[in-house]
């Protein structure tokens, strides 16, 4: 921990406010990701049965891309940003300057080790912090790589790895930062925020929860082929289901369910073959406290009867088939607590458009999606509902989209970042005001009459022909 101690000394002599710094460490951490990108997704195939493939699109590339981002549009983000002031304050000119904020601490959680621990580095990093990195204990080769790479890479004064399990976590949570970004499960995040709270320092919480996806009646062959390989896609495809963004359960009108569960099972064959646990491109459960919760969200008879597709276990290998379950009961843990895995609950309404209810009667979502082929109908679930994100027709690729900011509302948590919004993040946007000595009305100025109090008045009105008059001397006719 002592090292953590020099990262604070760092900051003050300035070393990481330069231009030239932020790039050469954002150059090395697109290096590390280049030339180690077969060591990482091994680390990934270790950790997690993650295929390459998927390591790639879901977390080396996506990375590689967002370092190319940041530095392409680095200069930009760093220029002052040049602010209007009233003619009335004349002359004044004012500016909005980023600084960074200091001593930043990064927890990531384990379904994407990679992604998660150095997505914030980037904005911690462009905006100029000193940073310390801690990967979660629960993928253990990708935080032994992350902590034997970093330190060849990037710049040690200013970037360590710290490891380590939840003694090291509330060591760290003990001292001062300048920002806790934390992304995990909201339980954590409480004590995060509870520890934050001594030192009033401000935390960034990227949890989870619940992402439902509102599927309409799609009557286009072509359409229902489309929105399922995504679907499948953003639940088996993107880490088994272990995905904060992945989609959590289904809301469909109940004419549509049957077609829609026959594409869903069509497309599984697609992917994955007739025994997806021969298929090597899905990941497996991380371990056995993950692979226990899930089962035992299938234990509830009522859970297991509603079981439509797949539903088999197999303990030695920690295996959960790719299920689908039609109408479980909505007070089953299934329906409760946020999935997080290979089980797909469908639920059916009479109406699509109860699904606004259904979202609004439960915690916000961290990702909506909605599958239609009618935007009147995405353009209600947008304004009537409450979420982190809303995708229309797509899920899980929200998340690569540098223009738009990734995070959470409520529940689901709250802060954001990607792209120019990890930037923001990680800085202090401090407004600047220059004034010059050259004029001066003392009317803002004691001792106070009534003449005052209307330029004053007159002032904030923006009402420059009084102001005129005023300073022409005619104040108390103009203003009486
Ligand atoms: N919004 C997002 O971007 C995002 C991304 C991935 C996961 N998630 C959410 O994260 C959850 C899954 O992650 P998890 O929580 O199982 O991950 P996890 O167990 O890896 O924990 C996350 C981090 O918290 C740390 N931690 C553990 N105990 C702690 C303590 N007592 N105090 C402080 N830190 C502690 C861990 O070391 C780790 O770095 C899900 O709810 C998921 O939706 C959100």
């Amino acid at each position: 921990m002592e090292e953590v101690e020099k990262l604070r000394d760092t900051f003050r002599r300035g070393t990481t406010r330069s231009a030239k710094w932020r790039k050469g460490q954002l150059t090395s951490l697109l290096k590390l990701l280049t030339q180690n990108e077969i060591e990482i997704c091994k680390a990934l195939q270790q950790d997690l049965g993650k295929h390459h493939i998927e390591a790639y699109r879901d977390e080396v590339g996506l990375l590689v891309k967002s370092i190319k981002h940041a530095l392409k549009n680095l200069n930009q983000w760093m220029a002052p940003v040049k602010a209007g002031v009233p003619l009335v304050a004349f002359p004044t000119s004012a500016a909005l300057v980023p600084e960074p904020l200091g001593n930043v601490l990064i927890f990531s959680s384990w379904n994407y080790p990679f992604g998660l621990s150095l997505e914030p580095l980037v904005g911690a990093l462009a905006a100029g912090n000193t940073a310390v990195v801690k990967p979660s204990e629960t993928s253990p080769a990708s935080s032994s790589l992350l902590a034997k790479l970093i330190p060849m890479y990037l710049d040690n004064k200013a970037i360590i790895v710290v490891e380590g399990g939840v003694v090291v976590c509330e060591q760290l949570l003990q001292r001062k930062w300048d920002l806790i970004f934390f992304t995990g499960n909201p339980k954590i995040g409480r004590l995060v925020m509870t520890a934050a709270a001594k030192h009033l320092t401000p935390v960034v919480l990227e949890l989870g929860g619940k992402s439902p996806a509102v599927v309409d009646t799609l009557s286009s062959y072509r359409d229902r082929k489309v929105a399922s390989a995504r679907m499948v896609s953003a639940k088996w495809g993107s880490c088994n289901g272990q995905a904060c963004a992945a989609v959590d359960y289904v809301l469909i009108d109940e004419k549509f369910a049957s077609t829609w569960i026959v594409t869903l099972k069509s497309t599984l064959k697609t992917f994955y073959g007739d025994d997806p646990k021969q298929s090597n491109a899905i990941s497996r459960i991380v371990n056995k406290h993950h692979y226990l919760r899930l089962k035992s969200l299938l234990a509830d008879p009522r859970v297991s009867n509603s079981v439509v597709h797949g539903g088999g276990v197999d303990d030695d290998n920690m295996y959960i088939e790719p299920t689908i379950l039609l109408d479980p009961p909505l007070d089953s843990e299934i329906m409760t607590e946020e999935i997080f895995g290979p089980l797909l609950p469908i639920i059916t309404l009479k109406r699509i458009e109860e699904s606004i209810e259904f979202i609004n009667s439960r915690p916000k979502p961290l990702c909506l999606y909605v599958f239609t082929s009618r935007s009147a109908l995405a353009d209600k679930i947008v304004v009537e509902t409450s979420s982190g994100s809303v995708t229309v027709n797509d899920a899980t690729v929200q998340y690569a989209v540098d223009s738009l900011p990734f995070g959470g509302v409520g529940q689901s948590g709250f802060g954001r970042y990607h792209g120019k919004f990890s930037f923001d993040t990680f800085s202090h946007t401090k407004p600047i005001l220059c004034r010059g000595f050259m004029f001066e009305v003392y009317s803002r100025y004691p001792p106070w009459n009534g003449s005052k109090l209307n330029f004053i008045k007159s002032v904030y009105a923006f009402n420059y022909w009084k102001l005129v008059l005023h300073l022409l001397g005619f104040g108390s006719s103009a203003t009486t």
